[in-house]
């Protein structure tokens, strides 16, 4: 994937979140009525996964610009930095391959422009957040995607195990 021996691959992602509560419904619980974009990746590292939209940092880049470029690039909807919450940082660890170390920021973002469509990397869609397609994504996600879609911005590190797929263990990261 890259040289043996470089650090984590930096790595940005971006939750658009989307209210779906109409004027005067009244609805229970913090999630009901959110839902949250995603997309099935269709080539690449986690290829067939439902993944977050995000991607590696290119040179100079910051992780706030990397996950508007990779929204737009991934579904051509544009999110401007200012609009995007940081909502945690996970550390994916795999120590049968470290070469595909990540340390990934995420962020969400509730305004944005334009809507999401296919592109050559991901067919993006909408799921309810109380919904998350757990089964069809790294088997990881349930360990933060809901910490960080319902603002407890998770900062762990995740571990795999040597299949690179189940996971090991979940520890906290140093803050
Ligand atoms: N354990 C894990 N759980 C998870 O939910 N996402 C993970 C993960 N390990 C890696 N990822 C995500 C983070 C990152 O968005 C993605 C890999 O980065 P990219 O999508 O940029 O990779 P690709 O090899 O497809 O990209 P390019 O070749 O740069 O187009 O995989």
């Amino acid at each position: 994937m890259r040289n043996p021996g470089a650090g984590p691959i930096a790595v940005a992602l971006c939750f658009l979140l989307r209210s779906d509560i109409v004027d005067g419904d009244t609805v229970d619980g913090d999630t009901a009525g959110l839902s949250v974009l995603l997309g099935r990746k269709k080539a690449g590292f986690g290829a067939g996964k439902v993944v977050g939209v995000g991607g590696k940092l290119e040179a100079g880049e910051s992780s706030l610009q990397a996950a508007c470029r990779e929204v737009f690039e991934e579904t051509g909807v544009l999110v401007r930095p200012e609009h995007l919450e940081r909502a945690g940082r996970i550390f994916f660890d795999f120590p049968a391959n470290p070469d595909w170390n990540m340390d990934t920021d995420l962020f969400v973002a509730r305004r944005w422009e334009g809507e999401p469509a296919e592109s050559d990397e991901i067919v993006p869609a909408w799921y309810r957040v109380d919904a998350l397609p757990l089964a069809d994504m790294w088997h990881d996600a349930g360990n933060w995607l809901p910490l960080a879609l319902t603002g407890s911005a998770p900062q762990l590190r995740i571990v795999l195990n040597r299949d690179n797929e189940t996971v090991a263990a979940v520890l906290p990261l140093p803050r």
